[in-house]
């Protein structure tokens, strides 16, 4: 029996209650969202994450700026309704889907016809809206991974890095969407799920929905990929993205580069899982991508405790960009594809 109901953000009424996932698994603790500043926080400090996550939460938080503009003045308003778009749209630069979301957002502003109580009217069901896709993408998402897993005599072991599951989008997953559908279809003997340092989203976010659902998980620290895919455990990777570029480039967590590389190497399948609003049709190759970078605490500091000595030198990129070459397909919700096959969708 599969739960899944791990919605991250869920509309009630007047504001929107995320699951705190700086908490899980210790915790678990929804923290209530009623301003768009509010919001900006807690995607900047990764209460809310995950790149179609972080859409649905922005696209929320254009809504709750909305409520707060006092103006029966079209054109002011959507002066200010802009300004709180810009402070969403610092709070963190790779994940696409953060301005895709507000720019849908800001389209449905400028194109709605009537009075200002009809345009936020529009704004919240269009955050709604996207949600709701969101939800639909990923299940197709699945669908489609499934279709195009190895077909191997026993049931398969699947490896994933950092967390592309319910948590990170509308519900269900990507990766963790293929990784579901392929265990409901009774064809997963198990996950491999990389710890992913240093925010360890894989050891605390993937591990714990695996946990909830009864998928058997065994996790990983990042460095024992080589030697899980050496001794044949691995049967195929299948992970996130933040971003891809219209060559197939695929930017994702940290270290997911090195996890294609290793792939690579142990000829073994790897699967990049995203909804088409992860796609960057602007950006030519991955090259372009900018990358996060965050704060140099994440590295020194574990909980509490300082692991590293003062008086070094810290780099904490929070993604990579995997080439096109290395990934072997892309999962999208209209189907999985070649990276260089992905131009197709562009509209
Ligand atoms: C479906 S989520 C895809 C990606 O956003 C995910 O793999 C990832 O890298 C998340 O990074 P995070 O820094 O936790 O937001």
């Amino acid at each position: 029996m599969l739960t899944s109901s791990l919605y991250p953000v869920t509309w009630q009424g007047d504001r929107a209650v995320l699951i705190d996932q700086t908490r899980i698994p210790q915790e678990y603790r929804t923290v209530e969202i009623t301003n768009s500043e509010s919001m900006a926080d807690a995607i900047k400090t990764m209460i809310v994450r995950g790149a179609p996550a972080i859409g649905v939460a922005a696209a929320y938080g254009m809504y709750l700026g909305s409520q707060e503009i006092i103006t029966s003045d079209r054109t002011t308003f959507l002066q200010q309704l802009e300004e709180i778009a810009q402070k969403l749209r610092q709070t963190r630069p790779t994940a696409v889907n953060l301005f895709w979301a507000i720019e849908r957002q800001l389209q449905t502003a400028h194109h709605t016809p009537g009075d200002l109580t009809a345009l936020k009217t529009a704004l919240l069901e269009t955050a709604q809206t996207i949600q709701r896709e969101d939800l639909a993408t990923c299940q197709a998402i699945g669908d489609h991974g499934l279709s195009i897993l190895p077909e191997t005599p026993e049931k398969l072991t699947l490896l994933t890095h950092c967390n592309a599951g319910a948590l990170a989008t509308a519900g269900y997953g990507t990766a963790l969407g293929v990784i579901r559908s392929a265990w409901r279809a009774n064809r997963l003997q198990r996950v491999f799920a990389d710890e992913t340092r240093p925010r360890l989203q894989g050891a605390k976010l993937t591990a714990w929905e695996c946990v909830q659902d009864n998928i058997p998980v065994t996790v990983i620290s990042d460095n024992m990929a080589a030697h899980c895919m050496k001794q044949g455990l691995i049967d195929a990777v299948v992970v996130g993205a933040d971003r891809i570029t219209t060559n197939g480039d695929a930017a994702n967590k940290i270290g997911t580069y090195s996890l294609a590389l290793v792939s690579k190497a142990h000829n073994v399948p790897f699967f990049v899982a995203a909804p088409l609003s992860t796609v960057d049709f602007k950006l030519a190759t991955g090259e372009e991508i900018p990358i996060e970078e965050r704060d140099a605490q994440e590295i020194y500091q574990i909980g509490d405790s300082r692991i590293c000595p003062e008086g070094a030198d810290y780099y904490n990129p929070a993604f990579d960009v995997t080439p096109a070459h290395l990934i072997t397909a892309i999962i999208t919700e209209k189907g999985a594809v070649k990276p260089e096959e992905l131009k197709q969708f562009k509209v």
